[in-house]
């Protein structure tokens, strides 16, 4: 017989459901005509016995993640036995099985523990992942557009670049798509590699780029912006054998501590890099 693993896990919730039912129908039937059991104690033993209970249920949200599920959902049933048998102990005269309960309720608590803190180890790195990713160009692996932050009033002024391949369509017509990306991976690589551990490098959108210069004088990061440039126009892009030449245009604006609107700024420099597309490419404008 063909037995589906998903199926197996359902059985879980189902058993989880009629070991609920019989516990209910079991403290209703041992409650009926007691009036000398101590209701409020009873109902209180019933607490951990509904919380192991939810947990076995909840477990099959972790399928997923093998050991963290078979710790949590073994510690779960040991535990719903150890807190039944210590409620049993209210209805019925305390038995020999003390010392059983007691190693019970251990060995159940410190598998669900393990169990629980595999889960939050694994939900930790997930979103570490996650906000990596969530932050990162998949094509560059640059920063992206939400990674961008406005900078802090109190580091300085910030010089922005906005970087644009020049006639990056006709590298696109000219060796196919392929190329391009390949272009706009190599063109982040070589930047990254040549910007100061503090300054930010973004995909930007399509072809273009953000540089942030931080802490950096408009003079200062405009020699700095020339020389990536250069760099850019001396490098050869090898595709399978085939040399790929580009050139960039950049527009640059500095953002002082006491900025007016950091949108404001950032036109600046689109309209910056447009005056240097429209004066020929390959060049750097300064926001005026
Ligand atoms: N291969 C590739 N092409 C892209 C990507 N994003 C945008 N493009 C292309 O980039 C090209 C941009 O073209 P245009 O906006 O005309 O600019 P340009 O050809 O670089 O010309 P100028 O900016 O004026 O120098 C378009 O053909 C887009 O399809 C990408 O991720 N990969």
């Amino acid at each position: 017989m063909h037995f589906h693993k998903q199926s197996g896990h359902l059985y879980i919730q189902y058993l989880t459901l009629i070991l609920g039912l019989l516990y209910a129908a079991l403290y209703l039937k041992w409650t009926e005509h007691q009036p000398q059991l101590k209701h409020l104690e009873l109902l209180l033993e019933s607490v951990p016995v509904l919380f192991w209970l939810v947990i076995m249920f909840s477990c099959h949200y972790i399928r997923h993640l093998t050991y963290s599920y078979v710790l949590l959902l073994s510690g779960a049933i040991i535990s719903f036995f150890a807190s039944l048998m210590d409620w049993l102990d209210e209805i019925t005269v305390p038995t020999e099985f003390a010392f059983v309960e007691d190693v019970l309720q251990s060995i159940g608590l410190l598998l669900s523990a393990t169990g629980l803190l595999l889960l939050f180890h694994h939900q930790l790195v997930q979103q570490s992942l996650l906000k990596k990713i969530a932050a990162t160009d998949p094509l560059t692996g640059a920063l992206n557009r939400r990674a961008f932050k406005a900078p802090k009033t109190h580091s300085g002024s910030t010089v922005f670049a906005l970087v644009d391949v020049d006639h990056f369509k006709r590298i696109n017509d000219t060796y196919g798509h392929d190329a391009g990306d390949f272009v706009l991976v190599e063109l982040a690589k070589l930047i990254s590699n040549h910007i100061r551990e503090d300054d930010q490098f973004f995909r930007w959108g399509g072809e273009e780029f953000l540089l942030e210069f931080r802490q950096a004088e408009l003079a200062q990061a405009s020699k700095r912006m020339e020389a990536l440039r250069q760099l850019v126009e001396s490098s050869h892009f090898n595709l399978n054998g085939q040399a790929i030449n580009i050139t960039i245009s950049a527009g640059l604006t500095c953002v002082s501590p006491n900025h007016g609107g950091l949108e404001k700024a950032l036109k600046a420099a689109d309209e910056a890099l447009y005056r240097a597309k429209d004066s020929g490419r390959n060049r750097i404008e300064v926001a005026v």
